[in-house]
């Protein structure tokens, strides 16, 4: 049966998972800080598909100037996080996956790096960035490690029109820790 195959750094990230707890789920306040390359997945997971892809509006609370455009008072403006994400003035090949891209970058997601915003910025910006980043990252490694993932075969490459469908397999080594 053909099974999700993991690339290497997935690989290394299990290397780390089994250190502590050989059968145990993995904890968000202890196993996160060692899920770096994990980390970056869930980070370029955001840059390419934020989840508020408008930011939630703004109005100008006086007249201002923005890139030569005129802005009278209580303008609604919209902030495009996703173009921003995809922009190749800004970003070396926008459209690749690649969370190595963050190994050698110092952008980060609190608000203070325009080209990467899932969290929005300024005073009414997401409230549970550290929650929200530690929980996708955790949950996402639980369900890598104790699965194997099987993609429906033969439906070419992924897209809109064909979303990339799998099925989870426990993997052999965790059945009797879960019916135990
Ligand atoms: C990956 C998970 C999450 C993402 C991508 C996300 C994203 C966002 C975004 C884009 C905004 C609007 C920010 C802005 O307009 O500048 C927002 C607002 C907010 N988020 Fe999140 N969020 C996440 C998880 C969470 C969690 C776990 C909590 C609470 C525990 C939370 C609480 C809030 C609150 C309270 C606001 C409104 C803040 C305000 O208007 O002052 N979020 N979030």
């Amino acid at each position: 049966m053909p099974s999700f195959t993991c690339t290497p750094s997935f690989h290394a990230l299990f290397a780390q998972s089994h250190r502590a707890k050989k059968h145990t789920l993995l904890h968000a306040d202890e196993d996160a800080k060692d899920l770096p390359y994990l980390y970056n997945v869930v980070k370029e997971v955001l840059r390419l598909h934020p989840v508020v892809p408008l930011l939630v509006p703004r109005i100008s609370s006086t007249e201002t100037t923005v890139e030569g455009y005129f802005l009278p008072s209580g303008t609604i403006a919209f902030v495009n996080v996703w173009a921003i994400a995809r922009d190749p003035k800004i970003w070396d090949r926008p459209e690749d996956f690649s969370p190595e891209r963050f190994e050698t970058s110092t952008r980060d997601m609190k608000g203070q790096d325009y080209e990467l915003l899932p969290f929005g910025s300024g005073r009414r910006m997401c409230l549970g960035i550290r929650l929200g980043m530690l929980m996708v990252t955790v949950t996402l490694a639980n369900l890598i490690r104790f699965f194997d993932w099987e993609p429906e075969l033969g439906k070419g490459v992924e897209s809109m029109e064909h979303p990339l469908k799998c099925t989870p397999h426990i993997r052999k080594e965790f059945v009797n820790a879960f019916l135990t």
